[in-house]
């Protein structure tokens, strides 16, 4: 069989139309005569030897300590390099030479394009055999997947048993049939969206029912929505005032990017409706999440850490009156390290919450997870299969094993002749991003960075202004493959391929969003083979791969256009670092002048506490360390064992109270209501720790004293007459006390103070 497509022109013409000139640069692209891999070989290379730089960069990027940016030192280096060319031009034509430019980057590109007139003859990888690498990759495959298939399907089976069946009655092709109130059509229809998508469509009913949903569906595929909208109806029939005010919905997220577009979407959601947000990410202001926490709106938006740092510093803040837990990319929160802190979120919200468990990939980890977490959830696999978009075309560029020194004079070639806009390229390691990102600038390339070893500030600007399109390439680590919806896209580029599957699924996920076409790139090299043989098996698409040949003399000639700035690159990251340094000077002198004039203010101030003790926080640290990781970047294979094992010791101590007979702390509590509970566990803190304990009791009796009631419960009208309020115990009468997916007829009806749900009459709403 033949799965892998030659490129010519018709192929292109899927990707959004360049200019003729861009469009005839394109190489001629051949198959491979032969393909062929070992397992040797790590494509994550350094684009220079490491021993150059490693020091450098390490140090170099700190939190907003750059007060010279890493562009004004290109610049820099760039004037003195282009005078020095002058110079010496100069010189050459005084004593008669004219084999030289002003500008080398220019002779280059003349240069380059007379080349490209030519037919490209010579290609190393030409040949007709491309055949003989797909099937033995797709023959080798078949071999081990039927046993896999046949485990699978055991799992599938045991997993029936754990869901929910239910399934909604109608299937909606528009927003209009969901009934749906109005403020939320007209908010849809302003944002362009008519008919939901298929996750939409499966998940906004059995939300609206109140159950909890484990959400599965390709990248790009609007799961943000799908989420939001039920939240969103719900929240409109709450009951209102200012006593009333309560965080009724908590939406965590792993990442601060994710946050702050979820939130963004929320709000254009929400736009025509008063439901408020709150964005409570790590690296922006404590003070102004602090104050806007106390107003209690009625959705937070968060990543764990910071949230769990409000609800142990911000006295006012409580997720008591929670009624909607959403976990988004919840596989990438516990990949990532997040599951201490999600059992302790999880821990501070009401049991009687629904929760929203959605990702585009799925892991046991996220299965223990939702064992743990959810309450007889409906699973809506919308796209069973792990699969790309079915509008991506997915392209693979050979790095054979001795040509990978010149792995980024391949991706300086394809983003210079080829892929020249709205391109996102990706790289393992924070530190190759920056390198890459400084070639590029001396390259006159436009770049940005997003990784973790920017500032939070420096982080939003690179992603808005690539978003604005003032960067072409936005260089970053896996901390921008999730979720991150930047309209647009073109391209991805995989400097190197991932480590894992769903890496990649992710990575790619970043073109070819809500169908629109995209294309994605991905370097190869000779140990890749077994991820790309499952990237082929899972392509969603007919005919989407394609493998792309790079003319040997074009990249013979960027590769020596790279070693000559190799140097210059080092002159910039050192340049940097003596910046670095010379900021920490400035801001050590400023915090010593500090502590001299406020020092009696700064200790007066009380502590901040964190759920883990001291001595467990060291100890994550020096896993961390010992696997050479950090926190929200990066996802080398070491910190996922130590944060899948956490994750188990978690869920094992999780799973044993479920089950309810060893864990001794249930027996203790067991039979008492959930206030004397809580009662007496605060008395046992007491006992316990002293005097802190004491405080951390009256901190949670004030937060108790000031609990709002549940969504459905009606306030007495104030001036009016007092009407009885019902009390509401189940789970199904606080959040959900009426099934809001069968609501007929009732468009346009604003929910009022006082309406009451729930089957009971109405005000003013014909139902
Ligand atoms: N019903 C709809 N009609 C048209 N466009 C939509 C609809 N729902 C969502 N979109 C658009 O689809 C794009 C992708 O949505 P979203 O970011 O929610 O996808 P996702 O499934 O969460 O992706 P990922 O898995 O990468 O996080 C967004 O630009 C959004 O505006």
């Amino acid at each position: 069989m033949d799965f892998i497509m030659t490129i010519d022109s018709d192929d292109e013409s899927r990707v959004k139309k360049r200019s003729k000139k861009a469009h005839d640069e394109r190489e001629e692209v051949q198959l491979n005569a032969d393909f062929h891999f070992d397992l040797s070989g790590d494509p994550s290379t350094d684009i220079f030897h490491p021993d150059e730089t490693t020091d450098i960069v390490n140090n170099v990027l700190k939190p907003g300590l750059n007060s010279v940016s890493v562009d004004e030192i290109i610049e820099r280096r760039k004037l003195k390099h282009v005078s020095k060319r002058k110079r010496s031009s100069e010189h050459s034509s005084r004593s008669g030479s004219d084999d030289d430019t002003e500008d080398g980057m220019a002779s280059e590109t003349s240069d380059e394009s007379e080349e490209e007139n030519e037919p490209s003859s010579g290609d190393t990888d030409s040949g007709d055999s491309s055949l003989d690498w797909q099937h033995d990759t797709i023959s080798e495959d078949d071999d081990s997947s039927s046993h896999s298939e046949s485990v699978l399907e055991a799992d599938e089976d045991r997993k029936a048993e754990f869901f929910d069946t239910v399934t909604p009655q109608d299937s909606h092709s528009s927003f209009l049939t969901m009934n749906l109130s109005r403020p939320l059509q007209r908010a849809l229809t302003s944002l362009g969206f008519v008919s939901p998508t298929p996750i939409q469509a499966a998940a906004i009913p059995v939300a609206l029912l109140g159950k909890d949903v484990v959400g599965n569906a390709v990248t790009g595929s609007g799961k943000t929505a799908a989420f939001t909208i039920p939240i969103l109806e719900r929240l409109l029939y709450r009951e209102k005032g200012i006593h009333a005010a309560a965080t009724r919905c908590l939406i965590l997220v792993p990442t601060r990017e994710l946050a702050v577009q979820c939130f963004e979407v929320g709000s254009k959601l929400s736009a025509y409706t008063d439901i408020r947000f709150c964005l409570v990410a790590g690296g922006l202001s404590l003070k102004s999440q602090e104050v806007a926490l106390r107003a209690r709106p009625d959705i937070v938006i968060a990543t764990p850490g910071r949230l769990i740092d409000h609800l142990r510093n911000s006295p006012s803040f409580t997720l008591d009156a929670l009624d909607v837990l959403v976990l988004d990319e919840a596989d990438r929160m516990l990949s990532e390290g997040f599951a201490d802190e999600l059992n302790e979120i999880i821990k501070s919200c009401p049991a009687s919450r629904q929760t929203m468990l959605f990702s585009a990939t799925m892991t046991d980890s996220v299965d223990e997870l939702v064992k743990m977490s959810l309450k007889k959830p409906v699973r809506l696999f919308v796209d069973p299969k792990r699969t790309t978009a079915r509008e991506l075309i997915q392209e693979f560029v050979r790095v054979r094993a001795e040509k990978e020194a010149d792995r980024t004079a391949l991706l300086v070639t394809l983003c210079k002749r080829i892929f020249r806009q709205r391109v996102i390229i990706f790289f393992r390691s924070k530190k190759l991003a920056h390198q890459v990102r400084v070639l590029f600038g001396l390259l006159d390339m436009n770049a940005e960075e997003l990784h973790g070893d920017l500032s939070q500030e420096q982080r939003l600007k690179a992603l808005q202004s690539f978003r604005d399109g003032q960067a072409d390439f936005l260089m970053a680590t896996d901390l921008a493959s999730r979720g991150l919806d930047i309209k647009g896209i073109e391209t991805v580029i995989n400097y190197d391929m991932p480590s894992q599957f769903e890496q990649y699924l992710h990575r790619v996920g970043r073109t070819a969003r809500a169908g629109k076409c995209g294309r994605s790139v991905t370097l190869v090299g000779e140990g890749d083979r077994k991820l790309l043989k499952s990237v082929i098996k899972h392509n969603a698409g007919d005919d989407n791969i394609r493998h792309r040949i790079v003319p040997p003399e074009i990249l013979r000639r960027w590769a020596d256009k790279v070693r000559e700035l190799k140097n210059e690159v080092v002159v910039v990251l050192q340049e940097e670092k003596e910046e670095k340094r010379l900021r920490q000077a400035e801001m050590e002198l400023k915090k010593g002048q500090n502590m001299l004039e406020h020092e009696a203010e700064i200790f007066s101030r009380p502590r901040r506490t964190w759920f883990q003790t001291e001595k467990d926080k060291a100890r994550a640290a020096d896993c961390d360390s010992d696997n050479g990781t950090e926190a929200c970047d990066g996802s080398p294979s070491k910190r996922r064992r130590t944060s899948g094992t956490s994750l188990q010791a978690s869920v094992s101590i999780k799973v044993v109270s479920q089950t309810g007979h060893d864990d001794p702390k249930r027996e203790k509590y067991a039979g008492l209501s959930r206030k004397a509970k809580r009662r007496k566990i605060a008395l046992d803190a007491e006992k316990e720790s002293g005097e802190k304990g004491a405080i951390d009791a009256a901190i949670r009796s004030a937060k108790r004293e000031a609990r709002a009631g549940k969504i459905s419960k009606i306030q007495p009208r104030t001036g009016g007459r007092k009407k009885a309020i019902p009390k509401i115990t189940s789970r199904a009468g606080s959040a959900f006390a009426q099934d809001l997916s069968v609501k007929a007829r009732r468009e346009g009806i604003r929910a009022r103070k006082g309406d009451k749900i729930g089957g009971m009459s109405r005000k003013g709403g014909r139902r």
